[in-house]
């Protein structure tokens, strides 16, 4: 939402932020203190009796506990401000009020917004609306001091991958269905566990074996529906809870841990925040150190009282905002309870030029050159006009799960790749397959990525070649613009373009590929696709509609898969 009143440079004027917040659970206020940069946080927790949240219980825990917190927190704000050099006994003790604006439980929302309206009147100070998602990975990134991370928040009510590019945070990747706390929470409500559920998970699994369940992941978003009724039914068959939990833990947060992984290798970036209650989790902090130090990547984990919900972060985030003018007036400051992290303006990172890298140019296989690359999943060696792929064990995860998803993607990889190209659409020959190694050799093809390459035309082959497998009856899973090889044709020499001079579009990385005549399954290769362009192309929304009118054109069911497209971008996953 774009500042509605910008004071010259009030940068100088913001000593000290209140911050409220109130989404869900935690009643909270905090002040943030720009100079020492430091943070008081006052929380009271709502807990409740049985079962999960309830929101008209929330919203009676939020009147009574918000008013109580923001006194306790003003008090503090007093106390810190009788030091303030030139300032006046008279002047007010903070020079902002910062409130969660969304997403949150509406009745909740509603609390927190009167209360944060009710101290800017009193003490005339202005008010800023902070998004809640971007607060809980802004303050990692505040105290990390990385410029330009890639963001996991792994939250109760969501699960997302998130990268600032061209002044908003992008969503690279999310969960389909329910945000991952909340998967764990319904998971020990079936067990009869109290709320939270997340931290009895993690104190049983530490006594539990490793059981199987369902691991999904598309491209880089994921979904927990599935993994949680078999973990249900495991726990109904009699498999201990222990074990259950175990499966879970190892099972979600492996899949935290490959999008983030998917995404440092799409945007190029070195940089992890972690953000959001489940954070708190040690065994997924333990997976993404892992993983970060496998790849040569840093990582900040906030302290756990910036990880759960917490004012701090509100209050942290609000200090930025209202430094660059970034306030509401009284009248246009409505909560949002399904504000979207990517519709935030970000007014505060204005001079932030480097936030935008280019992916890294030694990551990829270029034209006549003889090379080794470490892609997100595998090692890819190029020898001569053939391409060597390894999946190499990653050791972040279980090593049942580890070699399970190894075999299962190499199997899966070499069949499709070679169905695709029954089916017209170009891919690589597929030369040699060894599952135990989880090796396959493929004729090299194309000159370079899609995304060192993107023009309108290639976007309309990637909709056709979509359009192709779909109507065949599977899918890609992971058609990113990595994911796809342009330039010459394959089978000559690396660099040459073909005889006719035609430019082939090649799908390549079939991996994550599945048979499904599901319109949702295919619009989620669609939707893959967009997300990969909204991170790497400034304009991703012509290369998209580039892809969706060849892909109307191509498919037999091209109208209700672009229908169900618009359902999955829409859906609205805070409630
Ligand atoms: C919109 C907002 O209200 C919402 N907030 C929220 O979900 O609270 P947060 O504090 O970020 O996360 C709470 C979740 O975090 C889980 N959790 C807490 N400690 C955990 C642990 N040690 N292991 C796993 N999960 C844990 C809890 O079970 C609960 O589901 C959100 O950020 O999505
Ligand atoms: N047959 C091929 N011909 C030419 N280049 C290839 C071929 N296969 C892979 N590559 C190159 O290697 C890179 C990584 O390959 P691939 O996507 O299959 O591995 P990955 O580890 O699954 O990567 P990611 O998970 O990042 O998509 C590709 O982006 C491409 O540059
Ligand atoms: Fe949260």
């Amino acid at each position: 939402m774009a500042p509605t009143s910008s004071p010259t440079d009030a940068s100088d004027d913001i000593r000290r932020v209140l911050g409220i917040e109130g989404t869900a659970w935690a009643a909270s206020a905090a002040v943030y203190e720009v100079e020492t940069d430091g943070v008081t946080i006052e929380s009271d927790p709502y807990q409740p009796e049985s079962g999960g949240i309830h929101p008209r219980e929330a919203a009676e825990h939020m009147s009574e506990a918000v008013p109580s917190v923001v006194e306790t927190m003003l008090a503090e704000a007093r106390a810190q401000a009788a030091d303030d050099v030139g300032r006046a006994p008279e002047e007010p003790p903070i020079d902002a009020v910062a409130f969660s604006r969304g997403p949150g439980l509406g009745p909740c929302l509603r609390i927190v917004g009167t209360a944060a309206r009710a101290v800017a009147q009193r003490f005339d100070v202005p008010l800023v609306g902070v998004n809640h998602m971007v607060a809980h990975l802004e303050v990692g990134r505040h105290y990390s001091g990385f410029d330009a991370p890639v963001c996991l928040n792994a939250s109760g009510a969501n699960a997302h991958v998130l990268a600032f590019r061209n002044g908003r945070y992008r969503v690279l990747g999310e969960t389909m269905d329910t945000g991952v706390g909340n998967a764990l929470d319904k998971f020990t409500r079936h067990v009869g566990w109290s709320h939270p559920g997340g931290p009895k998970v993690e104190a049983h699994a530490k006594e539990g074996e490793y059981v199987d369940l369902p691991y999904v992941v598309k491209g880089m978003d994921f979904s927990f529906s599935g993994i949680m009724s078999a973990a249900k039914d495991e726990y109904d068959a009699g498999t201990p809870v222990e074990d259950v939990c175990r499966g879970l833990e190892e099972t979600v947060f492996a899949m935290l841990t490959e999008v983030s992984e998917r995404a440092l290798s799409l945007t190029g970036r070195e940089e992890l925040v972690l953000g959001g209650g489940v954070g708190q989790n040690e065994r997924l902090q333990g997976m993404l150190r892992e993983m970060c130090e496998q790849r040569g990547a840093e990582l900040h984990v906030p302290e756990n009282r910036f990880l759960r919900d917490n004012a701090g972060m509100i209050a942290v985030l609000g200090a930025k905002m209202a430094a660059a003018g970034d306030t509401l007036a009284i009248e246009a400051s409505a909560i949002d309870s399904d504000f979207r992290p990517d519709e935030v303006a970000v007014s505060w990172r204005a001079g932030d030029s480097e936030a935008d890298p280019a992916p890294a140019a030694s990551t990829r296989v270029d034209a006549g050159e003889t090379a080794a690359q470490q892609g997100a999943e595998a090692t890819v060696s190029v020898e001569g006009d053939r391409v060597v792929k390894r999946r190499v064990p990653r050791s972040y995860r279980h090593p049942a799960l580890d070699e399970r998803l190894r075999r299962e993607r190499t199997r899966v990889e070499a069949r499709l790749t070679s169905e695709a190209r029954r089916c017209g659409v170009p891919t690589p020959l597929v030369l040699d397959v060894d599952t135990a190694e989880s090796t396959i050799v493929f004729q090299r093809v194309g000159d370079r990525d899609l995304d060192a390459g993107l023009t309108a035309e290639r976007a309309r082959a990637v909709g056709r070649h979509l359009a192709t497998i779909h109507d065949a009856g599977f899918v890609h899973g992971d058609p990113t613009t990595r994911n796809v090889r342009v330039g010459s044709a394959g089978g000559g020499a690396a660099g040459e373009s073909s005889a006719d001079g035609d430019d082939r579009v090649f799908l390549i990385d079939f991996g994550l590929g599945y048979h499904t005549g599901h319109e949702e399954d295919h619009a989620m290769d669609l939707h893959v696709f967009a997300q990969s362009l909204a991170g790497t192309a400034d304009d991703a929304d012509r290369l998209q509609a580039a892809a969706e009118d060849a892909y109307r054109a191509t498919s037999e069911r091209g109208e209700t898969v672009l229908d169900r497209l618009r359902a999955v971008e829409g859906r609205g996953r805070y409630q």
